[in-house]
């Protein structure tokens, strides 16, 4: 890897942009210097991450929908064919117009999402309503022309991670219950992450184009910026209307379907990042974490016996599931430490001579530096237990940071002054007027209606008029 970066310390988390850069390179997760801006590689250290994520959302979506694949390239035609779609990323979309020499006849789009290299097929495939519901999803590669500030896994130009799925039914209420499904696997996607997000319904003019509406999920980073790490869709019979989905129900009728689409991508991975490291380099949450235990095997002249023991503890912890990894390197005990911290491993195991005399070990978690000394027969439960605190630690700890940097505002003023500290919840009287003006006043955006909102009175703080709902209002990425 790239050493001579590498040796100069991790900045403070304090200063999170300069921190958030240096240790995507300390922590060996992606490579910024790709010749093509918004374009990233990922070091094998990262995509491993990227694998043991993206495992926890097969496990739960596998359960009702079915994996598959879809082209990457869109002909310009069925690309441009639902205008509220083309509106919403027709200056974002990379189009290829040669074949080698040979000027193409029909120009094609790199997918920047993929409705239109979908519906066409759903089309061919769904006749009847036996056929419903319909779940499939992707994980690939997806390109769009941003144009505001690129940053590794927070927004690319290429999204190499982008999981999106497209589910078609038979009525609104079957659209609109799979939309309220998407967001409850999401929300405990991201609770093995041990990330909590905040669940709202996007304001009108926010919402993804071609659909009834948007609810999205809502992480809040170091900074006190929201970080948008999935979205869930109505898209109504918009796209069915446009593409001509429809099935045959009970009484012969042909009619349209109702369909859903919902997407989440690497920011899944900027966030837990972002959320659990800290000044000594990333946190993993065990279950993402591609090195779970450590060995750090203590040898004076003599190895005495020792990294025996530590090779029986390591098979031992294998047998049970546990990645471990043993470095019996000839670096200095603190250089090994130092690595294996920056690179998040959540426990490092010591055992050296003096330990294995009294048939025991030193357990140190990395979330805590809190160290334990535990005895040889009974490591392995010591260990998964501890694994299964450090998830729970982070969790609430991340519970706490979030919750605690909401604020409950009555007043703009309210608003302006703690906007910088986090996210505010200020009434709104839910026209669009008053809304833009609210966000143009305060410089920040509306996130949303709260999916668990309750009740509540109040006036509009632009217009005066009567409002039943706070809406959360923040500074985002
Ligand atoms: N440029 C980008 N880089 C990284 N992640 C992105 C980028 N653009 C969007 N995302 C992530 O991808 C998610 C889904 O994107 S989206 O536009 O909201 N929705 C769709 O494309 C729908 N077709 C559902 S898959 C977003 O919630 C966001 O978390
Ligand atoms: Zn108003």
């Amino acid at each position: 890897m790239a050493e001579q970066e590498k040796d100069a310390a991790l900045p403070s988390k304090e200063n999170f942009s300069e921190w958030y850069n240096d240790l995507l390179l300390k922590g060996e997760i992606m490579d910024v210097r790709y010749p093509v801006k918004g374009l990233y590689v990922w070091f094998p250290f990262g995509f491993n991450i990227r694998r043991n994520v993206y495992d926890i959302m097969r496990r739960l979506l596998d359960k009702d929908h079915q994996e598959t694949m879809f082209p990457l390239l869109i002909p310009e035609n069925e690309f441009m064919k639902e205008a509220e779609h083309i509106k919403g990323f027709e200056d974002e979309v990379y189009w290829v117009t040669h074949g080698g020499l040979t000027p193409l006849d029909v120009k094609l789009a790199l997918r920047p999402t993929s409705e239109t290299a979908i519906y066409p097929m759903y089309k061919l495939w769904i006749r009847s309503h036996a056929d419903l519901p319909l779940k499939l999803y992707q994980i690939v590669n997806t390109f769009r022309y941003e144009t505001k500030h690129t940053r590794p896994l927070i927004r690319l130009r290429e999204i190499t991670s982008f999981k999106e799925a497209h589910t078609v039914h038979a009525t609104w209420d079957d659209a609109a219950a799979q939309v309220d499904e998407a967001i409850r696997i999401y929300t405990d996607f991201y609770r093995q992450l041990a990330v909590p997000v905040l669940a709202s319904k996007r304001p009108d003019w926010d919402k993804f184009p071609g659909a009834d509406y948007t609810i999205a999920t809502d992480a809040l980073m170091p900074d006190g910026k929201t970080l948008q790490v999935g979205t869930a869709h109505h898209l109504g019979d918009n796209f069915a209307k446009t593409f001509d989905i429809t099935y045959e129900d009970a009484e012969g009728e042909q009619v349209y379907a109702h369909q859903t689409c919902y997407g989440v991508s690497e920011r899944s991975i900027a966030a837990l990042i972002s959320i659990h490291g800290d000044d000594k380099g990333l946190v993993l949450p065990p279950a993402v974490a591609p090195v779970q235990v450590v060995i750090i095997p203590i040898i004076f002249k003599k190895a005495e016996g020792v990294l025996e023991a530590c090779e029986e503890v390591m098979n031992k912890l294998e047998a049970k599931g546990i990645r471990v990894k043993m470095d019996a390197s000839d670096e200095r005990p603190g250089a090994k430490y130092y690595k294996w911290e920056m690179k998040g491993v959540p426990v490092r195991l010591e055992l050296g001579p003096r330990d294995l005399k009294n048939n025991a070990a030193m357990l140190a978690r990395r979330d805590t530096g809190e160290k334990q000394q535990v005895s040889l027969d009974t490591i392995v439960d010591d260990v998964s237990s501890m694994l299964d605190d450090i998830h729970d630690s982070l969790y609430e700890k991340a519970k706490e940071s979030i919750y605690s940097r909401v604020f409950d505002c009555e007043s703009l003023d309210d608003v302006r002054e703690n906007l910088p500290k986090g996210i505010a919840k200020i009434f709104w009287c839910g026209n669009k007027e008053c809304g833009l003006k609210l966000e143009d006043d305060i410089g920040a955006g509306i996130l949303g209606i709260p999916t668990d909102q309750e009740e509540c009175k109040g006036k509009c703080p632009v217009c005066g008029a009567d409002a039943d709902t706070k809406v959360y209002v923040a500074r985002t990425y």
